[in-house]
């Protein structure tokens, strides 16, 4: 990632060697404290006071992960004064994939939806988003991932719309840009068009991280394609952009979308926030990981045991890139441990988890 950075960027000297020491640190040294006087500082400090002087190889994935993007995103200069202020060093590769074909295809594939019956399409809209989760960049840094697709591990689109009843506020907790956050749109559409959601609020990530993750500007760009795309998705598109006028769609970036932590950990301002929603829909992996708790949990363990703290219904829509995973029956592990494929970490699976059912579904 390093590498492609540098690559990316004509980053002068300074930048280049922060850059290769937190190459250093990070594969063979011990934790450094932040350097900068950015106004997550004070937030950051909390969640590494206890982290410090350790080796990094003895902290935890979840936390190793969030701290080298933080550490990163200093290391280019992104919160000090000069030409990399507020620069973000991954909009080169979410712009590439904004602008790929595969992108194109799954946009012009948006032609087919109002040919469709209403449970055809809600059913293609929750498919996209789940499926849209699996261009990911840090994931293709870090694997090679084929992009081939094996099927639900758990759900379907019909337990995930059972969630909705009333109208209702509806928090979309987003992970990618560019084609996964174009298809959550798509959900976000259908939501308010189908009045499942009376508004929406979409929750992205406050400053670049996980390479791809969307960030409020993110959510302008992305936009912006979709209102220049011809056809149903620059319909979508000019309709979410009326939404947000009309504040039927809010984007918010609370800090806590990058901490090193699971959401079972969240302030009480965020859980007063998830409380206030008739639904919450997680995306992603990561998502899930925080969501559940970044344990080898027994995959049999029940999806609603592992998010009882949470302060409302929810459900996760995955794509299945890291060994965390909960709520499957018992012959879904052992026929998919029978496989050769890794099934966890292959991003060639996905799954639909829901918790707080509605007693009589609409
Ligand atoms: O974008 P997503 O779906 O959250 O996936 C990110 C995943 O990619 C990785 O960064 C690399 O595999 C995982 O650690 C992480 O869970």
């Amino acid at each position: 990632m390093i590498e492609r950075l540098l690559s990316a960027h004509p980053f002068g000297p300074d930048v280049r060697e922060a850059l290769s020491a937190l190459l250093r640190q990070s594969t063979g040294g011990v934790v450094e404290p932040l350097e900068d006087d950015a106004p997550d500082h004070g937030v950051w400090a909390g969640w590494i006071a206890d982290q410090v002087g350790r080796p990094w190889a003895e902290t935890s994935f979840l936390w190793a992960e969030s701290y080298f993007f933080r550490k990163l995103l200093a290391a280019t200069g992104f919160f000090a004064p000069g030409p990399w202020r507020g620069v973000d060093p991954f909009a080169p590769m979410k712009r590439a994939e904004l602008h790929n074909a595969a992108t194109d295809e799954t946009l012009k594939a948006l032609d087919e939806l109002p040919h469709l019956s209403a449970a055809d399409r809600d059913a293609a809209v929750v498919q996209a988003a789940v499926w849209g989760n699996q261009a990911d960049l840090a994931f293709q840094l870090s694997t090679d991932a084929s992009g081939a697709t094996s099927g639900l591990v758990a759900g379907s689109p019909e337990e995930f719309w059972s969630l909705f009843g009333e109208p209702g506020a509806v928090h979309l907790v987003a992970d990618n840009s560019a084609g996964e956050l174009a298809a959550d749109l798509v959900l976000v559409d259908r939501l308010l068009t189908t009045g499942r959601a009376d508004h929406v609020v979409l929750h992205v990530k406050p400053n670049p991280y996980y390479v791809s993750d969307a960030t409020p500007s993110d959510v302008l760009e992305v936009l912006n394609h979709l209102t220049g795309t011809s056809g149903e998705a620059g319909d979508i598109g000019r309709r979410v952009q009326e939404s947000l006028r009309a504040g039927e769609i809010a984007v918010r970036s609370h800090p806590f979308f990058c901490a090193p932590g699971d959401f079972s950990e969240m302030p009480d301002d965020l859980r007063a926030d998830f409380a206030s929603a008739a639904v919450t829909i997680f995306k992603g992996d990561l998502n899930y990981r925080r969501l559940v708790g970044d344990r080898h949990w027994p995959a049999t363990r029940p999806f609603d045991e592992a998010v009882s703290y949470f302060p409302g219904p929810l459900a996760a829509l995955r794509v299945l890139k890291s060994e965390v995973v909960v709520g499957l029956s018992a012959g879904t592990v052992s026929s998919l441990d029978e496989g050769e494929e890794p099934w966890r970490t292959k991003g060639s699976h996905a799954l639909i988890q829901t918790s707080g059912q509605r007693s009589s579904p609409r």
